[in-house]
């Protein structure tokens, strides 16, 4: 899986944050502590950072295959989510986060596994670059992830909705599904849009984070500093 890596300076930020978030769980990491991993360039670096701990704790679940494989790089133990209970914390990036702490996620496709280990998380944090911190979602374009024989079902009952999807070609997501982009849809609801698009049949989620968004938004700033949020 390839990730957004625009440029130096936005992978600055993105360090920053990552080395941000090692800080934020470090009082959580006990050898018996599993934590969530999430997906993306931001969490790549994340994961980077966790290495440095491997062995003062237990382990992680990762939200993608591609994620597992980084930790294990790292000589960190990756647990199926269901031989693990609650996990105190769960660290991923965004495409975007609102000022209520709803975000967009799936940009790298692994939306579904993302919502499921944040699910048994206690803590969402979130780390992201200054880029993503936005007041209204929806200029990032909201992944759908659906069952192939449903595709061109749900993308007919979206546009029923006033969106706009277009299929992600030649995306396979880690679950054997596929992908339905929705552009320029702005998502002032975001709670309700979540439920709503979940609600069609063939869907199996789609990239709003909202009814369960971050609970700590660690953001990067251009001039270098990390700015801490807290829902
Ligand atoms: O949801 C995601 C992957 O499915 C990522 O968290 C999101 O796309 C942000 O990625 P990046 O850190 O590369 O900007």
């Amino acid at each position: 899986m390839a990730f957004r890596s625009k440029t130096a300076a936005q992978d600055a930020l993105k360090r920053a944050v990552a080395k941000a978030a090692l800080e934020e769980i470090r009082p959580l990491l006990t050898p018996e502590t599993v934590i969530g991993v999430g997906t993306g360039s931001t969490a790549n670096m994340f994961i980077d950072e966790l290495g440095t701990l491997a062995g003062t704790f237990k382990g992680a679940v990762a939200s993608s295959e591609a994620s597992a494989e980084r930790l294990r790089g790292h000589g960190i133990d990756v647990f199926d989510l269901n031989s693990v209970g609650s996990m105190p914390v769960y660290v991923d990036g965004a495409d975007e986060i609102d000022p209520g702490f709803a975000m967009i996620k799936g940009g790298g496709a692994a939306l579904t596994r993302e919502k499921i280990v944040a699910a048994c998380a206690e803590r969402f944090v979130c780390i992201a670059d200054e880029s993503k911190d936005v007041a209204v979602l929806g200029q990032f374009p909201l992944p759908v992830e659906v069952i192939p024989m449903a595709r061109s079902y749900v993308a007919r009952e979206l546009v029923k909705m006033g969106a706009d999807p277009i299929y992600r070609q030649g995306v396979i997501t880690d679950n054997g599904n596929q992908i339905l982009d929705l552009y320029d849809f702005p998502i002032e609801h975001p709670v309700e849009m979540e439920s709503r698009i979940n609600q069609l049949v063939g869907v199996v989620t789609n990239g709003l984070f909202a009814a369960r968004g971050a609970d700590v938004l660690l953001l990067g700033r251009k001039d270098g500093s990390v700015e801490r949020r807290e829902a």
